[in-house]
């Protein structure tokens, strides 16, 4: 088990090309021990060249990759001690269950009675006693993907668990409980976990640590609660959060920014000076019916359940917004009143958070 320290580190397929493109951009950054992080960020913004540049099935193109301390950059991915489970369930189709969760420790030239220990608590952690000694192959998608992630976790020795995508093939209900197992893995071992997503609900739900990429940058690591508080960019803020955040073109005059007609108005600091696209932004979640807040006026204009909640789409002089609610009674059409609480607006310049 390590600190990972990625230092000065960029990546490109092409690096001799005249004018290479980077999948990713330079970064440092460094992943603690027993920590969970969940990669997130759309298609092709680099979170896979990321893991895979962890796990040494990648040579970074720049920079260096250190496993507490140690500059591994050279090295593959069986000398640092990774376990990567894929999309894709590997097993091996000869083998009984027991056997593929064995395989690692029996190609390290283990002892038989410490092999059938951790292959005991490992199957005892993730629910596969009862199918040990049934053949690999004949096992559902989804104790396949558990009997991969079991031959990762079988070892003692390793620095961390890389996970791409591994909840694809699972079905949507023991989504929850797959990811119950890895928290339950990850404080049993204290064992570092990357997990690889474009999912918000996986990554919120199951990381302390979520690193939002776009265009292979890292635009914003924190835990889930900053991300939705206080997105550092309006890519964040759209990512983070269901329905997206609310981002209102904002007209401005000397002392204020204001949006829905001045309903909603701020004060203009020196930070939002000059720029050419400001906006207000505020969640969903922070419209209310009641409370404190700015007064809105709105028509609703769609209506649609998440969970519970109701979410309203809603028209307030020509621009559109978005409330969650969880009290509204009322149909389509409706002229309504809300409030827009005022400690959550934030101000974006330029697609960046204005500090305040
Ligand atoms: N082997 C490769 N050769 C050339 N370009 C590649 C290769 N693998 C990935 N890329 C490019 O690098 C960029 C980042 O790809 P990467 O697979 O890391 O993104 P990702 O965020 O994991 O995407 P996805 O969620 O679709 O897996 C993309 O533009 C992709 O087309």
């Amino acid at each position: 088990m390590a600190d990972i320290h990625l230092e000065s580190l960029a990546h490109s397929y092409d690096p001799a090309a005249a004018s290479p493109e980077y999948a990713l951009k330079p970064l440092d950054m460094t992943w603690r021990n027993g920590e969970t992080y969940a990669l997130l960020g759309p298609s092709g913004c680099g979170k896979s060249t990321m893991l895979n540049i962890i796990s040494g099935l990648i040579q970074p193109s720049h920079g260096r990759v250190l496993f507490d301390g140690d500059d591994v950059t050279g090295r593959g991915t069986a000398a640092r001690n990774i376990a990567q489970v894929f999309q894709v369930p590997v097993i091996y189709r000869s083998m009984t269950v027991r056997q593929n969760l064995a395989f690692p420790l029996v190609c390290r030239r283990r002892k038989r009675a410490e092999i059938d220990r951790r292959v005991g608590d490992v199957a005892e952690l993730l629910g596969l006693q009862h199918v040990l000694n049934r053949p690999a192959v004949a096992l559902t998608a989804d104790q396949k993907q558990l009997v991969s992630l079991g031959r990762g976790l079988v070892r003692d020795d390793v620095s961390a668990l890389l996970l791409d995508e591994p909840l694809t093939v699972i079905d949507p209900q023991l989504k929850f409980e797959l990811r119950r197992k890895l928290k339950a893995v990850n404080q049993a071992f204290n064992i570092t976990m990357v997990l690889v997503t474009h999912d918000q609900n996986e990554a919120l739900t199951f990381a302390r640590s979520i690193i939002v990429m776009n265009h292979g940058e890292i635009v914003q690591q924190g835990d889930p609660q900053t991300l939705f508080d206080n997105p550092r960019t309006e890519h964040v803020g759209y990512f983070i959060g269901s329905p997206a955040m609310n981002f209102l073109p904002a007209a401005q005059t000397t002392d204020t920014l204001a949006v829905l007609d001045g309903q909603l108005q701020v004060p203009m600091t020196s930070a939002m000076r000059g720029g050419d696209d400001l906006k207000i932004a505020f969640r969903p979640e922070h419209v209310n019916l009641g409370g404190e807040g700015y007064r809105v006026s709105a028509r609703v204009e769609r209506v649609w359940f998440e969970g519970l909640d109701q979410v309203l789409e809603l028209d307030s002089g020509g621009t559109r917004f978005r409330a969650r609610l969880d009290d509204w009674r009322g149909t389509v059409g409706d002229d309504i009143e809300l409030r827009v609480m005022d400690r959550h607006l934030r101000v974006f310049r330029d697609g960046a958070l204005v500090e305040t």
